[in-house]
């Protein structure tokens, strides 16, 4: 892939915000994540890629515990955020997601205001002191979505009367709203146009000088355009990781080879 840009894209953050080792996991007999060990830096867009199956989602609901809600998944192998364990038996898995948000593949905003869809994460965890404190943690989260100066005069309207990547945009003030540390993204584009992937990709850009990001995506161009790093999955295994320049330029792993050059997958 020749993209210039890759050549700017060295990683600057070397701090580790998220370390997983042995990290199995099982869909009753499936066995989906295969002994899975990664650093995965702050400040920084990691990208999970690899072809259809190969348990990039699965790992990517690893990191909040989403995977929690389906009877039949069990995680094993160890998770840490800032080295602790995010399933240790004190840890309130709405908490955890308060700190490491979620943005979905379909833009999925509650039924509810724009203001109140930006507003319900830090109402439920008591970040506001009084109304001001919480018009202002919705402003900031809508900046920072970059939907402010689109928003601002129909904060009353519903959330779901916004266009598609604006309805995205809106889920991403949503979960930046709570100021998570982590940013969990699957597949956040698929379901816009092109117009409205380049406004959300260059947010993630932005949003990588606050958080950790991690975007599960299944083209190419998009990772070689959003990530500093990445992470290729085959069948359950990590099989490489690194800088997304070398991963899109001199993979070191024949299925890695074999993937980026439209050979698997
Ligand atoms: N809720 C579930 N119940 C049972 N099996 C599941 C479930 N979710 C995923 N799997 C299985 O786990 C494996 C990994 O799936 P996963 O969705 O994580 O892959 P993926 O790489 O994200 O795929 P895609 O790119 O198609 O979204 C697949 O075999 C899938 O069928």
């Amino acid at each position: 892939m020749n993209d210039m840009r890759l050549t700017e894209r060295a990683v600057e953050s070397q701090t580790t915000k998220i370390t997983a080792r042995g990290v199995q996991v099982y869909y009753a007999d499936t066995h989906a994540i295969k002994d899975v060990d990664v650093d995965i830096l702050d400040k920084t867009v990691t990208a999970f890629i690899g072809p259809s199956g190969c348990g990039k989602s699965t790992f990517l609901r690893c990191i909040n515990r989403m995977n929690d809600s389906i009877p039949i998944a069990r995680v094993e192998g160890d998770i840490l955020i800032d080295g602790q364990d995010i399933y240790d038996r004190r840890v309130d898995p709405v908490q955890l997601r308060a700190k490491v948000g979620m943005v979905f593949q379909k833009p999925n905003p509650f039924p509810k205001s724009i203001y109140d869809n930006v507003a319900y994460g830090p109402k439920i965890h008591g970040l506001a002191q009084d109304k001001a404190d919480l018009d202002g943690i919705v402003e900031n989260a809508l900046r920072r979505a970059a939907l402010w100066e689109e928003a601002k005069d129909r904060l009353q309207s519903p959330g779901t009367g916004l266009s598609g990547g604006q309805q995205q945009r809106l889920c991403i003030a949503r979960a930046v709203a709570t100021s998570p540390e982590v940013l969990l993204m699957d597949e956040p584009c698929s379901a816009l146009d092109p117009i409205a992937t380049a406004q959300v990709e260059e947010l993630i850009d932005d949003l990588r000088q606050n958080y950790s990001v991690v975007i599960v995506t299944h083209s190419m161009q998009q990772a070689a355009r959003v990530s500093q790093k990445t992470a290729f999955f085959h069948l359950g295994n990590l099989v490489e990781y690194g800088e997304t320049g070398k991963i899109f330029t001199s993979p070191e792993d024949p299925r890695t080879e074999s993937y980026i050059s439209g050979r698997i997958g």
